[in-house]
């Protein structure tokens, strides 16, 4: 049904909520799946699949977040100015859709895969495709956004300001159980192996089942057609606005003399030329983002749980006894606590504080909200102090740090030049490393003869030098220097055997020699080690982000392995991912102060044809806020983490004082109450007067009659 047609029509109510409302969350629910689903596997995508570094990984996931958000404005314009929101619903999540399979279709490696090797043989190809199909993502998950909430305002009456409230509570619990149960469902996805030739990490499953929900979700929203409150668009209100303030500005810059008197607001000075009503609508939304300017840094610290807080995890322990948590999966914490903590607040904690006769107004929330994120931060310090406490000391940019493996036959002298004496036991190790603070090294061996060899080492790197059964070849292995990603373990083996090995899922490894890092997971992990038909297993539990060298020594299939000696080159982590709860309340509990208040806030203050509008401004504070994270990640390069952390914490009470301090200047209003004012100051055509009329006719009735059945706004 066209829009602009519609001007009355009954809709549906069950519980006193408009049946409508139901199509609108379980569409919400879908995209959110679908939206969240992807990005928790885009990451991995980018390093993994496209093989780009961490640094370009990162930056261009923030960037699309970023993009997400933006676009916001680009579908408000579109909803308020010219399509209204339920055709640019339709239309955007269409491009929506094709983006998610675009996307998907991107991640089969078969297609350019001409020599099946499983690696794609064309990236340009992959590249670009999924370029494309983010960037149809971002237009139509940021595009929709605005819309979606805004139209699912629209659907309540006048009189059902409660549920309206409650609807903006409900909305929020979808998006988060949307984004809990695909960011549980796809990683795993990932996890599986598919392919035509050969057999890959599963992305394409990871990223189809997304687009599928995507289209569930265009579905849904089709299929309540019929039961919506669809409110027209009126014009290019957009360009009005900015004609508007435009005319406004130079109209007070000419008359710029004392000798003009004052107007009360800088936009009275578009007075001669523009409508009262529009002047007031325009007023009402500029105080509104005015007091959105100090907002971005909340989505700085709230949106670094995904970055920085799980590299943070990734020095943690993730056994729970019970169950492994592995450090990405931390994540889930806030959308399983914003599903409790939602009904909490709305239930129980504020009209606790209304009984104590406390006015908790909206901007006080959102305050509140803010100082919640600032002590989330100063939790992360904490924590951080209590993880450097057990990281190992690496070296800095200047240092170089040795550490000795002996696999030769006996123990041994080593001198490393000029004072450092070590010794080290047959298939034993130096205790720790050696940092040394130049670069060109002697080592002398007490064999007989004598074996002195130079090295020159890697500044900033950490290397073991390894000596085998022929010290004379002794040679240095670079080691890691940081902790293994995602809180695995590195491992590698130095080959003792007088023969080639093969160990499990490694290339062969010729005598003497030492494999590169191999990353393994937490828990039990069973090798086999092969010498033609001589073979023996072992067995090894690794905890989160060790590192550790085995050596294999020549009688290792005489005694069934039972000799391979583990050196432990990085202790495990050692402080419990549980430390991290608190940071999550806190952000959580800040999140629903001050993010489902924001969403409320934004509805309730916008002039009716500006809703789609508002709701952009906010959701850009969001982009915004990412941009800094971008900024602060590249510039802002603090010694220690945990005074990043306090930084962020600081800024952010100092932008919540700010903010208070808006928001204490700043009266709540009634929008549609100042524009029938406005309205009735230039009087009422006849034709309006009718419609307000009929409308508070309805109104009445609407109250007296209790039956399911109700009107609804014209
Ligand atoms: N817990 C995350 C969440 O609920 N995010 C919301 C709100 C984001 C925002 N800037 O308003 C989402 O819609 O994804």
């Amino acid at each position: 049904m066209d829009e602009t047609t519609k001007k009355k029509k009954k809709t549906a109510e069950c519980c006193g909520y408009p049946i409508s409302i139901f199509f609108i969350v379980v569409n919400e629910f879908c995209e959110r799946f679908s939206y969240y689903g992807m990005r928790a596997v885009l990451v991995l995508y980018f390093r993994y699949f496209l093989l780009w570094d961490d640094d370009l990984a990162t930056s261009i996931y923030h960037a699309f977040v970023a993009l997400c958000y933006l676009t916001p404005i680009l579908g408000a314009i579109i909803a308020d100015s010219w399509l209204g929101k339920f055709k640019t619903i339709i239309y955007l999540s269409i491009v929506y859709a094709i983006g998610q399979v675009t996307m998907a279709i991107s991640t089969i490696h078969d297609i350019t895969d001409a020599n099946r090797d499983g690696t794609p043989d064309n990236f340009t190809f992959h590249i670009a495709l999924s370029m494309l199909g983010l960037i149809l993502i971002a237009l139509g998950t940021g595009g929709i956004k605005p819309c979606v909430a805004a139209f699912g305002g629209d659907q309540f009456q006048e009189h059902q300001s409660r549920q309206l409230n409650t609807f903006f509570s409900v909305f929020y619990l979808c998006i988060n159980a949307g984004s809990l149960l695909s960011t549980l469902i796809t990683p795993v996805l990932r996890a599986q192996e598919c392919g035509i030739h050969t057999q890959q990490q599963c992305y394409p499953l990871a990223f189809g089942v997304p687009a599928v929900l995507m289209v569930i979700s265009l579905v849904v929203f089709i299929a309540g057609s019929g039961m919506y409150v669809k409110t027209d668009p009126e014009g290019n209100i957009m360009w009005s606005v900015c004609k508007c303030i435009g005319f406004a500005i130079k109209n007070r810059f000419r008359h710029r003399s004392s000798s003009y008197p004052k107007r009360e607001h800088w936009m009275d000075w578009a007075n001669e030329k523009y409508d009262k009503l529009l002047i007031a609508q325009i007023k009402m939304v500029l105080k509104v983002l005015f007091l959105y300017i100090p907002l971005p840094m909340f989505w700085t610290l709230f949106d670094q749980k995904g970055s920085r807080w799980t590299l943070q995890a990734t020095t943690m322990s993730g056994d729970f006894g019970a169950f492994i948590l592995q450090p990405d999966q931390m994540q889930t914490v806030n959308p399983i606590l914003i599903l409790t903590l939602v009904p909490i607040m709305d239930r129980l904690i504020f009209p606790l504080i209304q009984k104590c006769g406390l006015n908790f107004s909206p901007l006080k929330r959102m305050t509140v909200g803010m100082l919640f994120a600032a002590m989330a931060f100063v939790s992360a310090a904490l924590v951080q102090i209590e993880i450097d406490k057990t990281l190992p000391n690496f070296p800095s940019s200047s240092e170089s740090q040795l550490k000795v493996v002996n696999t030769y036959s006996t123990t041994l002298n080593v001198t490393i030049s000029p004072n450092e004496h070590l010794l080290i036991e047959s298939f034993g190790s130096s205790a720790d490393y050696v940092t040394f603070d130049h670069q060109d090294i002697t080592v002398s061996l007490n064999t007989n003869p004598v074996i002195t060899k130079a090295f020159s080492l890697i500044k900033g790197g950490r290397q073991t030098l390894i000596i085998p059964s022929d010290p004379t070849v002794m040679y240095l292995k670079e080691d890691v220097k940081s902790k293994p990603r995602e809180g695995k373990n590195a491992i590698r083996f130095v080959n003792g055997y007088t023969a080639d090995l093969n160990i499990t899922n490694l290339d062969s490894i010729e005598p003497s020699a030492t494999t590169n890092y191999t990353l393994v997971n937490q828990g039990k992990r069973d090798f086999v080690l092969r010498h033609g038909e001589q073979w023996c297993e072992f067995s090894r539990k690794f905890g989160f982000g060790a590192s550790y060298t085995f050596l294999i020594p020549s009688t290792v299939f005489s005694d069934d392995c039972e000799s391979i000696t583990e050196v432990e080159d990085m202790k495990p982590n050692s402080v419990h991912m549980a430390l991290q709860i608190p940071q999550y309340f806190l952000i959580t509990t800040g999140e629903v102060m001050f993010s489902v208040t924001g969403l409320q806030f934004s509805y309730s203050q916008a002039p009716k044809n500006m809703k789609s509008v508002l709701q952009a401004g906010w959701l850009c504070t969001n982009a915004v806020g990412n941009i800094i994270v971008l900024i602060v990640a590249e510039l802002g390069k603090l010694p220690k983490q945990w005074a990043e952390y306090l930084l962020f914490a600081s800024l952010l009470v100092a932008v919540s004082i700010i903010f208070s301090i808006m928001a204490y200047f700043y009266t709540y209003i009634d929008p549609a109450e100042i524009e029938a004012q406005v309205r009735k100051e230039q009087g009422l055509e006849p034709e309006e007067m009718e419609k307000e009329t009929i409308e508070m006719e309805e109104k009445d009735e609407d109250q007296k009659n209790e039956q399911g059945v109700k009107q609804t706004k014209i």
